[in-house]
């Protein structure tokens, strides 16, 4: 578990973490989400005692990182993997970080096996490709079996069947009982892999909860309406709250009824459909509804799809 206290980081004039107060809880997946620079990395290294918080307190396990007697058995970290430039293997360059923690040769063949390294680790490291790299970062953080993992960007660089393994190697971990945390930009993945959200901007808590609950608090649900009559159909939908959207001539996007409400409607006034489908928002709309005023480096420019056009947002009963 990792307790966060009115966490805080100052960079000089630059509240890099602004006053966090979090829990990540055992047993569960938390994805860290946030713009660049929201303070997601600060806060893991604030964890990992790289950092020193300027106010505030975090623990794990109970107690701050550095108090722990055998911290790599407590926390595994996966921090920004860089390339690391080194002439050593894969092999020793885990055994030489084993060593220091009293952990044995069979644990960093374990880990090796794990991390789909066997081929390459003899190689040297130096020469390892990004994803390499990142499955040695890996590897190193599981050395120690720790019971709270975390994992800032694990997924940068791995191909899809990397990806696929950290998604499937989380959860397991996770299954077990342990504590996993960890930040990625890419939100389909992270909508797959994750149980809990904490979404940071700026330094500061924007919404944390389960991954469903942060969708459903910031978007609308809404019903695809397929029919040969569509064009009669929105007068009969229409009411307070309800917005029906023609998105082609035979199809509708309706927000403000469920699709039970949509399908006795139209029977009741003996319309044909030909799909009734309820909509839920993507974490990536959520995100971007969330985040939009927290974008500190924001992009300009094209590929902004244009709005299809409202046809009917109108007041009235008929719900
Ligand atoms: N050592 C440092 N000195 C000064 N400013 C720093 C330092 N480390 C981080 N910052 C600043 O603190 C803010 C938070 O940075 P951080 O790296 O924690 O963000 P992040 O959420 O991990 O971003 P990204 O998604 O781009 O990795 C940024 O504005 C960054 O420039």
């Amino acid at each position: 578990m990792i307790e966060a206290h009115g966490l805080t980081k100052k960079y000089g004039d630059k509240t890099a973490v602004n006053d966090i107060s979090f829990t990540v809880n055992p047993g569960r997946v938390t994805g860290f989400l946030g713009p660049n620079g929201a303070g997601k990395s600060t806060t893991m290294r604030m964890i990992v005692g790289l950092d020193r918080p300027t106010h505030g307190s975090v623990t794990v396990n109970g107690k701050p990182y550095v108090q722990h007697k055998a911290p790599l058995r407590e926390v595994g970290a996966l921090l920004e993997a860089k390339a690391v430039h080194s002439g050593r293997s894969a092999t020793n360059h885990l055994r030489g970080l084993a060593a220091t923690h009293g952990i044995s040769k069979a644990r960093v063949q374990e880990v090796i096996d794990m991390t789909g390294l066997a081929a390459v680790a003899g190689k040297r490291v130096g020469g390892f490709s990004l994803g390499m790299g990142q499955r040695l970062g890996i590897a190193a953080a599981m050395l120690g079996d720790p019971r709270t993992l975390i994992l800032d960007e694990p997924v940068n660089g791995l191909d899809p069947e990397g990806v696929k393994w950290v998604r499937t190697m989380v959860r397991y971990l996770a299954d077990e009982g342990r504590t996993v945390f960890l930040s990625s930009h890419l939100m389909s993945e992270m909508a797959i892999t994750a149980d809990e959200l904490i979404v940071i901007g700026r330094g500061r808590i924007i919404t944390a909860g389960a991954v469903q609950d942060v969708i459903d608090a910031v978007t609308k649900s809404s019903v695809r309406v397929r029919s040969p009559q569509a064009e009669d159909l929105v007068s009969r939908l229409q009411g307070a709250d309800v917005t029906v959207t023609s998105v082609e001539p035979s199809l509708l996007e309706v927000h403000g009824l469920s699709a039970q409400q949509i399908g006795e409607a139209a029977a009741a006034g003996g319309f044909v459909l030909h799909e009734l489908t309820p909509l839920r928002a993507s974490l990536e709309e959520a995100y971007m509804t969330l985040t939009a005023d927290d974008v500190e480096y924001h992009s300009h420019g094209a590929g902004e799809e244009t709005a299809p056009a409202v046809v009917a947002e109108t007041e009235g009963a008929n719900r």
